[in-house]
């Protein structure tokens, strides 16, 4: 699998996404700078997290018009898979290519824990080495990360099951208490309609290797490497 990992001025988790990419599919990622026009050869795009250009606007709003996304939006499009983590599901959901809004936290406090997950579709490239129902851990770190769309968007997002992950308690229980930011329906990521391109909060990059404490980001990467090789 060959893939991409686009950085921002204002990117933190670039290197977490290319070392995890690296590990799962023992290539290297291309690191691509925001000012650049097109895209390498790739199976793959990361859209990773952090402040891109300091989260001024809005989280995401300025980077979502950067060059490369216009590249980017333009692939996708054409069924290029996306993986958007925290800043870049803020990003691609800015750039249009994802519905709803992230907005601030609803306790209005940066919030930096593990959050528990429910894997609500494993029909997708990226979520297809999970069991549907099955619970993991990934953490999560974030001021903006209460996703909100209209009731009929959420009701079109859980019916057409691009509701990928959804915030549980740790018995796996809808339970707002549990859930770290006020999204609606408890959602912590979402598919396009092709399910070729995800975004969601939590940090699947940062939970794959041992000495992160817990390896339940491994099959996402592991899937993306088996279905796009
Ligand atoms: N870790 C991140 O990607 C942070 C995303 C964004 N800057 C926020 O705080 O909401």
């Amino acid at each position: 699998m060959k893939a991409a990992v686009i950085v921002f001025p204002g990117s933190n988790r670039e290197r977490d996404a290319v070392a995890a990419l690296e590990r799962a599919s023992g290539t290297k990622p291309h690191l691509v700078w925001h000012r650049d026009t097109e895209l390498p050869d790739v199976d793959l795009v990361v859209v990773p997290g952090g402040f891109s250009y300091g989260d001024y606007l809005r989280s995401g709003a300025m980077a979502a018009h950067s060059p490369i996304m216009r590249a980017v939006k333009a692939k996708a499009e054409r069924g290029l898979r996306v993986l958007g983590i925290c800043n870049g599901f803020q990003i691609v959901t800015e750039a249009g290519l994802l519905p709803g809004a992230l907005m601030r936290n609803a306790a209005l406090k940066f919030v930096c824990r593990t959050v528990h997950l429910r894997v609500e579709n494993t029909d997708s490239a990226f979520t297809g080495k999970y069991r549907k129902g099955q619970i993991v851990r990934y953490p999560v770190a974030h001021h903006d990360g209460n996703y909100w769309a209209d009731a009929e968007t959420v009701k079109r997002l859980e019916g057409e099951g691009r509701v990928a992950f959804r915030y549980v308690s740790d018995s796996g229980a809808d339970d707002p208490l549990w859930n770290p930011n006020g999204s609606v329906a408890g959602i912590a990521g979402i598919f396009n309609e092709t399910r070729t391109v995800l975004g969601l909060m939590p940090h699947p990059e940062d939970a794959v290797d041992p000495l992160h404490g817990n390896l339940d980001g491994k099959p996402l990467f592991d899937g993306l490497v088996e279905a796009l090789s």
